[in-house]
């Protein structure tokens, strides 16, 4: 084929927006929504700026603490309870609310909470959950928008153990919606090679 007419996607070309799952929900990976200078602005004001906790929990009448840290932001006094722990959203950050924005535009659809997760290095990850705290309902939206180092991001279908992944990059977003959540749990898994932090935000509606 004549060079001039080969349209082959590039290291950073934009691929348009897919379906990573086969069946059984939507989960959209829409790719890097800005360049990286932009990126990276956004991931030294996230480390900066937000009041990193590590997560506290009560699991089977044992007290954990999670090796990544975190942070609840939502509209006015949100609480919510999980594993024994009732927390209040600290309220939106401009920043915050300018993502937030940019993230809903691309999503068509509209958040009032974000839970941030903070991954120092590649030993820290996160276990096969799905998202049904009490308050998201059914069929929840949630839109997750990543900084930093890539990460794998697994699904595994509950009942035919299928799986499948993507590589999130610096900057990208992923939108899970449908019966993503009824039908498929997800996790970070651990990635030894990696030495640099990711920072993670979930968008979710609460009702
Ligand atoms: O860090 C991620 O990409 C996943 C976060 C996640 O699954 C969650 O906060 O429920
Ligand atoms: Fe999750």
């Amino acid at each position: 084929m004549d060079e001039q007419f080969s349209l082959g996607l590039g290291g950073d070309a934009k691929r348009d927006p897919y379906n990573v799952l086969p069946r059984d929900g939507e989960s959209i990976y829409f790719g890097r929504m800005m360049d990286a200078t932009e990126a990276d602005q956004w991931l030294n004001h996230l480390l900066d700026a937000i009041p990193w906790k590590h997560d506290e929990a009560f699991i089977y009448g044992r007290h954990i603490v999670t090796a990544r840290k975190v942070a609840w932001y939502g509209d006015q006094c949100f609480e919510y309870t999980y594993s024994g722990r009732t927390r209040t959203a600290l309220p939106w950050t401009p920043e915050l609310l300018d993502l937030k924005a940019r993230v809903e535009d691309q999503a068509g659809a509209s958040y009032n909470s974000c839970l941030l997760n903070l991954y120092a290095d590649g030993s820290q990850g996160m276990a096969w959950h799905h998202d049904d705290e009490k308050g998201l309902g059914e069929n929840s939206n949630i839109a997750s928008l990543s900084f930093g180092a890539e990460r794998r991001f697994d699904f595994r279908h509950k009942q035919r153990k299928e799986k499948v992944s993507v590589m999130l990059e610096h900057g990208s977003l992923l939108v899970m919606r449908g019966t993503t959540q009824a039908c498929w749990q997800h996790q970070i898994p651990k990635a030894t090679k990696v030495k640099q932090p990711r920072v993670n935000l979930t968008f979710r509606r609460m009702l």
